[in-house]
């Protein structure tokens, strides 16, 4: 039947190729769709005059009835489109694996090499022109292995280019972003041709075959071919990943970059020696990694969502605004942390208005006045008021009196939303402003601003969210952001009374009055990040979504979800699997 081939790719590739574009779209940037483009048409280039030379010496052959008809050098339309098809599955399957990892991490595998990557890089070298030496005496040979011999004199010469330019990156990444888009890909062609050669779409003329079998009807050279092609595709897309990961990640060398990145910045990357490379920040970028994953399982799956060098930067950010709390909360005394808010307000100055450098948190805060309050320094000032919480000891009764109010701050509404808008409303602008700069840096001001502002109502919501599932955790530590009015309205209660007993229904009314709060806040800025723009949008959805999910299963759950043993005792968490599918629906927009 003359569609035998065709159908190979309708019953198979193709549907598998459409499965992982509906898998990957929400994830793919415009650089992916120049990497595998890229990728194809060196594919392309590359196996044209090769499979052309084994039609025409009969390696190859096709069954007149089996194929469609029309040939470019002989090769069936089909197997043209192989090329293509098998390039951008692999090519997809790479991306799946590699979105977890921040390829900038693996670059430090350039500065001083471990030994076994050294030697791997080496060994890999030797086996690849060996492979290549002996595909050369095989099809020199000629007989049964000619058909093998022209596969492995024809595919490691490529790999041997890409492993001598990528080899260390490669064997720094994890094996499941290498080894299995590798597998993964090669074992599902072995089936698909395991059926095709079963069924006679294709064979492989005898003489020119070893006649070994890996399974079934799958001759040697056949799984040989997909192995090494996938090989070739996978290191090409790391070849890719590493001068894109050094682009983004040295801002010393690449101010701007770019949406795509242009090929003029890649040659450059490539060029580039790793001497030039800051290696302090990439460890510096590696502990700000550490602290994401370790402080906010809702951000560290959320920013694995973001790509290139606002990934980055929001990683950066959020390990600013994570060191700052912490510092803030777990520092004893007010006048300490006052210290710390000092410090950091002037690590701002020498950062944002290029103050003398000194040793940042050594050197007394200069006299001179900040500069007027940006989100971050609101950020800062938000901190300061976690500061009051801090007890300072008296005997007079009045100045008791108003320890007591100065130790409990938020006495309404408006001071919590005050303070929200501090620690968490800024933390949207600031999510915000970087997303416009990487994404759309030519936004109208108008736009801009709609946009910040709604972020800081989502922000506010988040903190909210935050504040009614750490009521037990606040209380803990001498906290309770719940406003001494809304306690009083409580029978009289106090916030003295919070700390001795952070639970009871008055608790939980006053936990699902703050959650009402917050997701009337949610659902007042949620239509705005319809606006975020480009790739940011997806990923900052997934990443409030999860966040809000907490809110969510603390509406679902009240006090039973609050008192949980282990690790997280006493704080609200999402489970792992409906964190993930929260993330994935925020991602497609759900
Ligand atoms: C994907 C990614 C890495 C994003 C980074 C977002 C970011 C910079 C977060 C910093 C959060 C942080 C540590 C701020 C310090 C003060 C604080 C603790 C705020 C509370 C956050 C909780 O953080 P975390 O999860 O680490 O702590 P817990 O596990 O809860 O203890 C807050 C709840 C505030 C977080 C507020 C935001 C992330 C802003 C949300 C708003 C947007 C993203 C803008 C949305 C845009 C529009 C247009 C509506």
């Amino acid at each position: 039947m003359a569609y035998e081939y065709a159908l190979v790719h309708a019953k198979f590739t193709i549907p598998f190729a459409l499965l992982l574009t509906l898998i990957a779209y929400p994830i793919l940037t415009r650089i992916h769709l120049v990497q595998i483009s890229c990728l194809i048409f060196v594919a392309f280039s590359a196996t044209l005059p090769w499979d052309a030379y084994l039609i025409a010496s009969n390696v190859w052959t096709y069954p007149h009835d089996a194929i469609l008809g029309p040939r470019l050098l002989g090769i069936p339309l089909e197997e043209l489109f192989f090329f293509v098809i098998q390039t951008y599955i692999t090519s997809l399957v790479y991306i799946l694996c590699n979105k977890p990892l921040l390829h900038s991490l693996y670059l430090v595998s350039q500065k001083s090499p471990k030994r076994w990557i050294r030697m791997g890089k080496l060994a890999g070298q030797i086996l690849l022109a060996s492979i290549t030496l002996l595909g050369a005496h095989l099809v020199q040979r000629g007989g049964p292995g000619t058909y093998l011999g022209l596969i492995l004199a024809w595919a490691p010469p490529f790999a041997l280019l890409t492993w001598t330019v990528a080899g260390r990156f490669i064997l720094s990444l994890p094996w499941f972003a290498t080894a299995l888009p590798i597998l993964l890909p090669t074992v599902y062609l072995w089936l698909v041709d395991e059926l095709a050669l079963g069924r006679g779409t294709w064979s492989i003329e005898s003489g020119t075959k070893l006649g070994l079998r890996l399974f079934g009807a799958l001759e040697i050279e056949e799984a040989a071919f997909f192995l090494a092609t996938n090989t070739l595709i996978v290191f090409g897309m790391a070849t890719f990943d590493q001068y894109l990961a050094v682009i983004y990640s040295f801002p010393h060398i690449f101010p701007e970059v770019p949406r795509t990145p242009t090929p003029l910045m890649l040659v450059e990357s490539r060029l580039l020696g790793s001497s030039a490379y800051d290696f302090d920040r990439l460890d510096g970028l590696r502990d700000a990694v550490k602290v994401l994953q370790q402080k906010s399982r809702s951000f560290y799956l959320a920013s694995s969502l973001f790509s290139g060098r606002l990934r980055i930067n929001l990683t950066l950010l959020y390990s600013f605004c994570r060191i700052a709390d912490d510092l803030a909360d777990s520092t004893p005394t007010k006048s300490d942390v006052l210290a710390w808010t000092a410090k950091l307000t002037h690590l701002l100055d020498l950062f944002y208005h290029g103050l003398p450098s000194v040793c940042l948190l050594d050197a007394p805060p200069p006299a001179r006045p900040s500069p007027p309050l940006g989100p971050l320094r609101l950020l800062i000032k938000g901190f300061e008021t976690d500061a009051q919480f801090a007890p300072q000891g008296s005997d007079n009764i009045k100045q008791k009196q108003q320890q007591q109010q100065q130790q409990f701050p938020i006495a309404t509404e408006q001071d919590l939303l005050d303070y929200a808008e501090c620690v968490a409303g800024t933390v949207g602008e600031l999510c915000v402003a970087l997303i416009v700069h990487h994404c759309d840096p030519h936004m109208s001001a108008a736009r801009r601003q709609h946009l910040c502002a709604a972020a800081c109502r989502m922000g506010i919501a988040l903190q909210y969210v935050n504040v009614a599932r750490d009521i037990v955790v606040d209380a803990a530590i001498g906290r309770v952001y719940l406003p001494t009015a809304w306690l009083a309205e409580e029978g009289g209660m106090t916030p003295a009374d919070v700390i001795a007993r952070p639970e009871g229904p008055a608790i939980d009314r006053l936990r699902r009055r703050l959650l009402d709060r917050a997701f009337e806040m949610y659902d007042e800025a949620r239509p705005s990040m319809e606006g975020i723009p480009g790739e940011g949008r997806g990923p900052m959805v997934a990443a409030v979504e999860t966040y809000m999910e907490i809110g969510r299963v603390l509406r679902e759950g009240g006090e039973r979800v609050v008192r949980r043993e282990g690790k997280n005792r006493d704080r609200a968490t999402v489970p792992g699997g409906r964190r993930v599918w929260t993330a994935v629906r925020g991602l497609y927009g759900q």
